[in-house]
């Protein structure tokens, strides 16, 4: 099922256009963005109501559900999703906390003092998922360490669903974060209506969350319109497995299905130094992804997917640090002996017992990603995602004296010399 390439036959250019994926090549996706963008700058919440109805085949008398509504739809799923939900969020909690550190004092000379703090930033929009699949643990995902960073504002958009409202387990989610307000927007437009806000939706300070290509391209494009900042682009989800002959094809199998269930636009790539484990995992995928309710979606991804037989694991390493993916597994028992060759990456899975979907869940790390190679250059989310770190100086007599030539002089060397006076104009009361 997975097409299979040869690394060593390979050119560096064509491991470049291999690993290029989700790029818009005739900007139609692009096209489409701006134009609602637009839309929603121009007409505000009348715009969101045409777009849920075109989009997502929903009314809407009112954009958004209140805590009353909120309260009623979470009643609605059993004490155990209700428990599950918990546990993932006392996991991201835990593990999100240890993330809050306050930072030493140092003094760089004598009496020149120099410190970070954080701060929150106020307002947050969070973007939840909500079209081919709901993802109420993208709310969690975002949502604690938006709680844990201490952000005033929380604004939500999630996609309606067919009855016009939100599933139980987001508004069971909610319930957990303390939200009581949900925006039922979906897509670019919930995107530009955070990024400008509407009659209703609140303007925010840095939109966060995944989505499918609309909402990623939305992203990128009203950071160039606005003051207001993202986390990264977190689009169509991806896994690439590095796996050696004592790996398992049936686990390797099912890890690539789990994330190209999310989308047709998904991504499963095995990176292996055995043609039999390649050969094996394209049986398990037959046999496995026609046991799947969402097979057609999967099936998709995986015509858009491929293996690559690599001669070592470490060419294999290679192979993983020019594609970055979102998620790295590797399914080896040497897998201590590589890590240290990890360059990028956004999340990774370690031995045989350690499936992606974990993490996805309930583990404690955070699943909002960077795709599309943008692990070569982002982080995943965090609580640093919600923070300011402003850096602040004092300064002493002693330091001034310290310091106060050294600041004059390159003052003088750029021709600055307001900057040189300020230093001057202190010294002489010294
Ligand atoms: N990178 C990560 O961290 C991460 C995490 C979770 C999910 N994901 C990804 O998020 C994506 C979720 O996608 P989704 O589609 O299910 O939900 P979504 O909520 O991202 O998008 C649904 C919305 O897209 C808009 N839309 C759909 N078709 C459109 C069209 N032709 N033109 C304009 N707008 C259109 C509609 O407004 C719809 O409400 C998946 O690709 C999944 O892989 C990524
Ligand atoms: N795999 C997704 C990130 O790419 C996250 C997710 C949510 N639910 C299931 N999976
Ligand atoms: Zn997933």
């Amino acid at each position: 099922m997975l097409k299979v390439y040869n690394q060593e036959e390979l050119s560096p250019a064509a491991i470049e256009q291999l690993v290029l994926r989700n790029t818009d090549p005739n900007n139609a996706i692009s096209d489409t963005v701006y134009s609602i963008i637009e839309d929603v700058k121009s007409s505000g919440d009348k715009a969101l109501r045409a777009y849920a109805s075109k989009f997502d085949q929903v009314d809407l008398e009112q954009v958004y559900l209140g805590k009353d509504e909120i309260e009623e739809l979470a009643s609605t799923i059993s004490r155990d999703q209700q428990r599950a939900l918990e546990i993932a969020f006392q996991n991201i909690h835990r593990f999100h906390s240890t993330q809050l550190k306050r930072e030493r004092v140092t003094e760089t000379m004598p009496g020149v003092k120099c410190w970070r703090e954080a701060r929150p930033i106020e307002r947050v929009g969070l973007y939840i998922p909500g079209g081919s699949a709901v993802l109420p643990s993208t709310l969690l995902m975002l949502g604690v360490p938006a709680r844990i960073a201490g952000c005033k504002e929380i604004v939500v958009c999630s996609p309606p669903q067919k009855s016009g409202k939100i599933n139980g387990f987001v508004a069971y989610c909610l319930i957990l974060l303390k939200i009581d307000r949900i925006y039922l927007v979906g897509g670019a437009q919930a995107i530009a209506a955070m990024a400008f806000g509407t009659e209703t939706v609140p303007k925010v300070d840095k939109i966060f969350g995944p989505g499918n290509q609309f909402v990623t391209k939305a992203k990128s494009i009203i950071q160039g319109q606005t003051n207001v900042s993202i986390d990264m682009p977190a689009g169509p989800s991806e896994v690439l497995v590095i796996a050696d002959d004592t790996a398992n094809p049936a686990y390797i199998a099912a890890d690539l299905l789990a994330q190209a269930e999310h989308g047709p636009d998904s991504q499963a790539v095995l990176v292996s130094t055995s043609s039999e484990l390649i050969a094996q995992v394209n049986q398990e995928l037959s046999k496995q992804v026609s046991l799947l309710p969402r097979q057609e979606i999967a099936s998709a991804a995986l015509a858009n997917s491929y293996a690559i037989l690599a001669t070592d694991l470490r060419a294999a390493m290679d192979f993983s640090n020019t594609y970055a993916p979102e998620h790295l597994i590797i399914e080896s028992d040497a897998w201590q002996s590589i890590t240290s060759l990890i360059l990028n990456a956004g999340s990774v899975f370690l031995g045989h017992l350690t499936p992606e979907s974990a993490g996805d869940y309930a583990s404690g790390t955070n699943h909002t990603l960077p795709t599309s190679g943008y692990a070569k250059s982002y982080s995943g989310v965090s609580v640093d995602s919600f923070i300011k770190k402003i850096t602040f100086q004092q300064i002493s007599q002693e330091g001034l004296q310290q310091i106060g030539s050294v600041v004059e002089i390159l003052a003088e060397l750029e021709g600055l010399h307001g900057h040189k006076n300020a230093v001057s104009i202190r010294k002489a009361d010294l």
